[in-house]
């Protein structure tokens, strides 16, 4: 496998007619690095990744490993010859070969001994935990199964690159947790570098070192999943990441550099705020911008706090197992979701006190 430091995307852009649909695209990925795009529908996560993979042309910026240009509108070094990996959802298998002659064909476009295209089809099928299946069609093997072939297709030609573009969404949800432990084993061991696409957050949480949180083509943030989680940088973020309540409010005063009061409805909420956002919410604050503040379901308490008291009344409840989650009104009919364990009985109709602890209140402007 020939090493490099990073692959370097930089200022790329891409129109589908006069929509811009990639703007401004900037990106480094260390070598071994996992990354995940992430995004809603249509958000251009694909269209990056196959720009990458070298399948549509660019138009403009430029894409780099060290110092070799693979595309800058004027240089263009054809997908073959990039020595990049691709997985699809759809597993793109050829359904009249065997697993074995699958895996085996890029080896033998590469016109190897017949020997090693068997040590290594065989190496690589171990990898994915099929090497009983050899034989077999991919008719005769299950979607997990099938996917799996497709990624020891990948692996076994020892990409620089692996570009999955939402490799498990065909799949059920057991198997999608096992194929997504089984994708993260196969990084930790062979540490190729992976650019992984998908829209599902959990997905991305759970096997990224970082995540590029995409929306309209535009790059939102780019953090570890513990900063994209804990610190959204706006509220398209937050809201992708779980921040259901979001609620446009009045920041009523600023207090010391890290006490904001909110004007909620009828009642005035306390939020502490984390220094990452301390000088976003004095500028929000200072400059009269509108506001918004969002909490996730889970971090709202039910019974009466320290502060942040407020009374709702349950509409809805839903039963998810592990947790209910609760829709209620306030007073001044603003919707609220609240999430706590099975074990918490109240029934729609009843009135019930929450409370919001402070830390737990992300500020927001609408510009953000
Ligand atoms: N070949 C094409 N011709 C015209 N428009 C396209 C084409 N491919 C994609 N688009 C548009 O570009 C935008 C980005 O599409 P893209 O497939 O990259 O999004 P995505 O985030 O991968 O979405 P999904 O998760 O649905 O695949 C969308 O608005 C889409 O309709």
């Amino acid at each position: 496998m020939r090493e490099f430091k990073e692959l370097r995307i930089t200022g790329l852009n891409k129109y589908y007619g006069n929509k811009k649909v990639v703007d401004n695209f900037n990106l480094t990925i260390k070598n071994g690095e996992f990354v995940t795009l992430l995004g809603p529908s249509g958000s251009g996560k694909s269209t990056v990744l196959n720009c990458i993979a070298g399948l549509i042309p660019i138009d403009g910026g430029s894409i780099y490993i060290d110092d070799e240009c693979l595309d800058d509108g004027k240089n263009f070094v054809p997908p073959e010859k990039r020595n990049f990996g691709m997985v699809f959802q759809n597993y793109a298998l050829f359904p009249h070969l065997s697993v074995f002659d699958n895996v085996a064909f890029g080896l033998r476009l590469r016109k190897l001994p017949k020997e090693v295209i068997k040590e290594k089809v065989i190496s690589a099928l171990r990898m994915v935990h099929l090497e009983e299946h050899v034989n077999k069609y991919p008719r005769q093997l299950s979607g997990g199964e099938q996917q799996r072939v497709a990624l020891a297709r990948c692996i076994v030609m020892e990409p620089r690159v692996m570009l999955l573009d939402e490799p498990l969404s065909n799949l059920d949800a057991l198997l999608r947790i096992e194929m997504r432990y089984e994708l993260k084993a196969l990084h930790e061991r062979l540490k190729i570098t992976t650019i992984y696409v998908t829209h599902d957050q959990q997905e991305a949480l759970a096997l990224s070192d970082r995540i590029v949180v995409l929306n309209k083509g535009k790059i939102q943030q780019i953090g570890t999943p513990e900063e994209i989680y804990s610190y959204p940088s706006n509220l398209f973020v937050a809201n992708f990441l779980g921040f259901r309540n979001i609620w446009e409010v009045k920041i009523l005063k600023l207090e010391g550099d890290n006490v904001a009061y909110i004007k909620f409805g009828s009642v005035n909420l306390k939020a502490t705020l984390q220094d990452k956002y301390k000088s976003h919410i004095r500028n929000i604050f200072e400059n009269n911008k509108r506001a918004y503040i969002s909490v996730r379901p889970e971090d709202i308490e039910i019974g009466e706090g320290l502060e942040n008291n407020i009374e709702i009344k349950i509409e809805v409840i839903e039963y998810l197992g592990h947790h209910k989650q609760f829709w209620g009104v306030t007073s001044d009919g603003i919707n609220i979701e609240v999430s706590k364990e099975s074990n918490i009985s109240l029934e729609p109709g009843d009135s019930v006190k929450i409370w919001i602890p402070p830390e737990r209140i992300l500020i927001f402007s609408e510009e953000d």
